[in-house]
């Protein structure tokens, strides 16, 4: 196994981060091992008690990140692996992870390094394709949810607002409601539509709360030449950065339509979205009743026995994705989903979860404003990152966070000024 201190500290640039992970792109001299990887450390509050942290994670400072195996052991049976970065473990040491905070700690964001920082006691980390280096321009999209629930097993108090607006745009709601940022001009539903007047529309929303948050909305970031672009420095997504043949507009006009016909030309949405919607036939609300049915016990969230399961290990992942992807799948009724498939359905609710919180990345040439139509003769790539397997301890969460998101929106947005999402999937009426 590769070592991390065949390195210098001083070889890696900070990238990115999000909630759990920092990573780090090689900027050192060209060795084949490290040229083209980006280094992804786990993170930890700064100040965690030491009885928690043995309690979260007995033993996983030794283990291989469970990214690796549950990506080429699973995910590359439903997505094909010239779409997922390259991943494989690499020996960390505590020294040279603190030399490399110290370096690097100040270029994170300030309100990232007031709460968590690099895991120092972690000895093995992950090295992935670098996604962002190069001459190029690399945007990273959080697409989330694709599609419209099934109404089968909705409620009467969410059937109506579940089945016309999608869970973004009600999560969006409720987000600038407690004061958070939220892509309220963004539908996951344009996005992954397929028609190009909608998914352009949906890359405007993307970039009009890009631009409001100053770049801090984790629903799309850009990176220009491996680094991080913000608002106010646009002109470092050309190729010929003279201020005088550059306006915003233009910028963002030449943007759009790049990114959309890269979406267009890719098969990436349409499988996450088939694998989302697959995976979650019966909505949250409907595994519950399910959970419910199981654990005999209507009081409690999910039903006891299903609360008392434990996580999925890798080989119950590979049996599942064996069942999920093998040509006779078990021939489930999802309208009266039995007893008997209980696991499966949990199992699959956790992988469409997934598949709902992943991110894609897209490398695409820097813009050219003296040639808008160059991108049609141009290449581009898509690479779908951040798939991390979901603990069974989530479902109880979402069911909580679902019946929120639902009811506030339900109770507080007249039904006249609710917004409607179209699932290009389903029949439209009328
Ligand atoms: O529930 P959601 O839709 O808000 O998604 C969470 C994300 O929030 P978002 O709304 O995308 O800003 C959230 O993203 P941020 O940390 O807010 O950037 C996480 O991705 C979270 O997953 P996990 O708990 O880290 O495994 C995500 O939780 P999961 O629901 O995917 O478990
Ligand atoms: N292979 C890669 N190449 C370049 N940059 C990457 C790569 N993988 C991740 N990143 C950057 O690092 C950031 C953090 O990675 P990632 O999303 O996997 O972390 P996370 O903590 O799991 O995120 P979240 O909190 O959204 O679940 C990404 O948003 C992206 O900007």
């Amino acid at each position: 196994m590769l070592d991390i201190r065949q390195t210098g500290p001083n070889d890696w640039d900070y990238v990115s981060e999000g909630g759990a992970t920092i990573v780090f792109s090689y900027r050192g001299p060209a060795r084949p091992e490290f040229s083209d990887t980006v280094l992804r450390l786990r993170k930890v509050p700064l100040h965690q008690h030491n009885s928690a942290k043995e309690k979260s994670s007995p033993g996983d400072a030794d283990k291989d990140d469970p990214i690796i195996d549950f990506q080429t052991k699973c995910l590359q049976k439903v997505v094909p692996s010239q779409y997922l970065p390259d991943l494989q473990p690499v020996h960390l040491e505590e020294a040279w992870l603190k030399d490399l905070s110290g370096l690097q700690n100040h270029r994170r964001p300030q309100n990232r390094r007031e709460v968590d920082g690099i895991d120092l006691e972690r000895k093995k980390g992950v090295l992935a394709t670098d996604l962002v280096k190069g001459t190029c321009l690399s945007v990273e999209i959080k697409p989330k949810w694709a599609f419209l629930p099934s109404p089968t097993h909705l409620s009467k108090e969410t059937k109506s607002v579940k089945t016309q607006t999608c869970r973004f745009c009600m999560h969006s709601y409720l987000k600038v409601r407690e004061g958070q940022e939220a892509a309220t001009d963004y539908c996951p539903l344009d996005l992954f539509s397929g028609d190009r007047d909608r998914v352009a529309n949906a890359v405007s929303g993307l970039w009009k709360a890009w631009v409001s948050s100053n770049g801090s909305i984790n629903n799309l970031k850009i990176f220009a030449c491996g680094k991080a672009v913000g608002p106010s420095s646009v002109r470092r997504m050309l190729q010929d950065q003279d201020p005088s043949r550059s306006d915003v507009e233009s910028i963002r006009q030449a943007f759009v339509t790049a990114l959309t016909r890269s979406l267009l030309a890719s098969p990436v949405l349409n499988i996450l979205s088939v694998l989302q919607r697959e995976l979650d036939p019966l909505d949250i609300e409907g595994l519950a009743q399910l959970c419910q049915r199981a654990g005999g016990s209507p009081s409690s969230q999910l039903g006891a026995r299903c609360l008392a399961l434990p996580d999925p290990d890798i080989s119950d992942w590979v049996d599942f994705l064996n069942t999920y992807t093998s040509r006779d799948k078990l021939q489930l009724d999802h309208a009266n989903p039995s007893l008997e498939h209980l696991k499966y359905y949990m199992l699959a609710y956790l992988l469409s979860a997934t598949f709902k919180d992943c991110s894609i990345f897209v490398r695409m040439d820097l813009l050219d404003l003296s040639r808008p139509n160059r991108s049609e003769e141009s290449s581009s790539s898509i690479t779908v990152v951040d798939l991390e397997p979901k603990p069974m301890q989530k479902l109880a969460m979402w069911k909580k966070l679902d019946r929120e998101i639902a009811q506030t929106y339900a109770l507080e947005v007249p039904v006249t000024q609710r917004k409607t999402c179209v699932d290009a999937q389903l029949p439209q009426l009328g």
